[in-house]
């Protein structure tokens, strides 16, 4: 078991290849181990594919995990298990498309179920990129108590909530994470989220998204998503 981080997003990678963890035996290994992390990652395979099963610290399965992504990849080529600058794995949104150049870029889950939600006199939008987001706009996303809102609207929504401030150039986001039950230092769905309906208002193709972890990058190709930004991991094995 090792730990990844992809931008202070934090998962521990378990090689559950030869199947030794049950499905039902996640919840419980998951709360076990997980320590302070976001996320249990079991690295898995059906058939000749990689398949990403994700986790989230409290014991909850979800569809898919942005960053997660990302990690996986990572992890995939450190263990010299792929040497190609594109590939595929599964997940439980998909099949996931990854392209290496000056990063590694992920394809992410088609968007869907998008519309404008109100909750509590906050207005934002609902997004699904695998997983569910409510965000909302905000004009000083520092200034925001995301432990108090973002849990309150996470329960009122079950889903993540992300605010975000559009600036110069780049947007901010911070993310209250479901199944974390926390901020997280970035969130890959939720950015993404964000940039869709960004992109949707100002047609901009590419943009940089600062987060408590860093920096993210996102760009838009065919109506398809891709997430770039850092990754590495953060123990020994
Ligand atoms: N950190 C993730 C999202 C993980 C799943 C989420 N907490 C949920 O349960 O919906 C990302 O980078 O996308």
């Amino acid at each position: 078991m090792v730990c990844y981080s992809a931008n202070g997003n934090t998962f521990l990678m378990v090689d559950n290849t030869e199947k030794k963890i049950s499905e039902n035996e996640k919840p419980d290994f998951v709360r076990n181990h997980v320590g302070d992390l976001d996320g249990v990652i079991f690295v898995e395979k059906v058939g000749e594919k990689f398949f990403m099963d994700y986790y989230n610290r409290d014991g909850s399965m979800a569809t898919f995990c942005g960053n997660g992504a990302r990690a996986f990849s990572q992890y995939l080529i450190d263990r010299g298990w792929v040497k190609q600058r594109k590939f595929t794995f599964l997940s439980r949104a998909g099949e996931i498309k990854v392209f290496l150049d000056d990063g590694i870029w992920v394809r992410m889950p088609a968007v869907s179920e998008v519309k404008e939600l109100e909750v509590d006199g906050y207005r934002g939008h609902f997004v699904v990129v695998g997983v569910p987001h409510f965000i909302l706009e905000v004009k000083n996303v520092d200034e925001v108590d995301v432990e108090k809102l973002g849990r309150l609207l996470r329960h009122k929504t079950n889903a993540n909530v992300d605010f975000y401030e559009v600036a110069q150039g780049f947007l901010k986001v911070r993310t209250y994470e479901r199944g974390v039950e926390r901020e997280t230092k970035a969130c890959g769905t939720g950015v993404t989220a964000v940039f869709f309906v960004h992109h949707s208002r100002t047609g901009s193709k590419e943009m940089k998204v600062l987060v408590p972890g860093g920096t993210l990058f996102l760009r838009e190709e065919n109506g398809e998503i891709y997430l770039k930004g850092d990754v590495r991991r953060c123990s020994e094995e």
